[in-house]
């Protein structure tokens, strides 16, 4: 079974502006409210993609109940243990550029918190753990790393979108796929990363140390793996973008999809790229059909610390 674990979900309010001016008064005519955080985001592609699968986490509030009814429409299974607090709200403002303004996450307490090492206790070998998006400052990352820690133990796949303070402890642990951006990858080792051979440089660090595969993903520019067997690099396909959120979520689920179902890493990662850039191309994330028309799209070269091999 696979199951997505999004600490901080959110409903993603997505506003179209032609223009949008900072400090004045912006009016729209084209709004969207989406069940949104990175876990939910995978768990929503997975089963576009056909990947029965179920969404972990915290939700609360009349926010939290938007978003288990909108999953339920859509056929995600979710088990989300309750908060007090109302789950955030994400403003997304598309217009000439894309501005975020992100809500923090919750306060759990210990009670929460064992509740969901509870859920991760029981799962079985073979099975899939997908943290991702933002973990909360005022949990411990010891605290996250025991989760790892139990994944490792039970033979569970353990897979890590997140960013911050906590993913730099969580790397400790034997990590099946971790998928940073750019800004990222930099982040964990205090660098500025603008170039591809520098990504290359600090996703060979994390393989190294005890990750399986590194997928650092660039936007439009496309994605770069790296694993023990090589380097690759995947050109994104070119298309109208219309909104990059959940994009690299998009990615994570293609890649998982794929992997589950042929185990073979190079293909699983033209799956995953096809499926991000799916997602830039549409308002909200993307489906089935779209990931496999733009399937072919996705060009693949060997990465060598010198340059691409085309
Ligand atoms: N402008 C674009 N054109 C084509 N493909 C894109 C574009 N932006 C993103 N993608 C696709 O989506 C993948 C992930 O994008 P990106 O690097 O922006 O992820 P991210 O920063 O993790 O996004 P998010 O946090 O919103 O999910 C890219 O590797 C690419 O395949
Ligand atoms: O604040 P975080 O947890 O880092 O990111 C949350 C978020 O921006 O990520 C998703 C897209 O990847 C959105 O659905 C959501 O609003």
């Amino acid at each position: 079974m696979i199951y997505t674990c999004t600490i901080t979900p959110s409903i993603d309010y997505t506003v179209y502006v032609p223009e949008f001016r900072s400090g004045k008064l912006n009016r729209s005519d084209e709004v969207y409210y989406y069940p949104g955080g990175k876990g939910i985001n995978v768990s929503r592609v997975l089963k576009r993609l056909g990947v029965s699968n179920q969404a972990l986490g915290y939700a609360g509030g009349f926010t939290g109940h938007y978003i288990e009814e909108f999953l339920k429409n859509e056929g995600v299974d979710a088990d989300f243990i309750q908060t007090s607090e109302i789950t955030r709200i994400n403003v997304k403002i598309k217009s000439d550029e894309e501005t975020e303004l992100n809500g923090p996450g919750p306060e759990l307490n210990g009670d929460q918190l064992d509740a969901l090492t509870e859920k991760v206790r029981l799962m079985a070998e073979g099975d899939w753990f997908i943290l991702a998006g933002s973990l909360p400052g005022s949990i411990d990352s010891a605290y996250f790393l025991e989760l790892a820690n139990i994944c490792a133990a039970n033979q569970v796949h353990f897979v890590l979108d997140t960013s911050g303070p906590a993913l730099k402890s969580l790397l400790a642990a034997p990590v099946f796929l971790v998928k940073p951006n750019q800004q990222e990858l930099g982040e964990l080792f205090d660098v500025k990363i603008s170039t591809v051979a520098e990504a290359f440089r600090y996703a060979k660090k994390l393989v190294d140390q005890n990750t399986d595969h590194v997928i650092v993903s660039m936007g439009g520019e496309g994605a770069l793996m790296v694993t023990q067997d090589g380097a690759w690099l995947a050109k994104a396909p070119r298309g109208q973008v219309v909104n990059t959120v959940g994009s690299g979520d998009s990615l994570v689920s293609g890649f998982i999809a794929s992997y589950t179902a042929q185990r073979d890493p190079l293909e699983a990662f033209r799956y995953g790229v096809a499926s991000g850039s799916a997602t830039a191309f549409r308002s909200d994330l993307c489906r089935f059909e779209d990931v496999e028309n733009l399937l072919g799209q996705v060009e693949i070269y060997p990465f060598e610390e010198k340059g691409v091999t085309p």
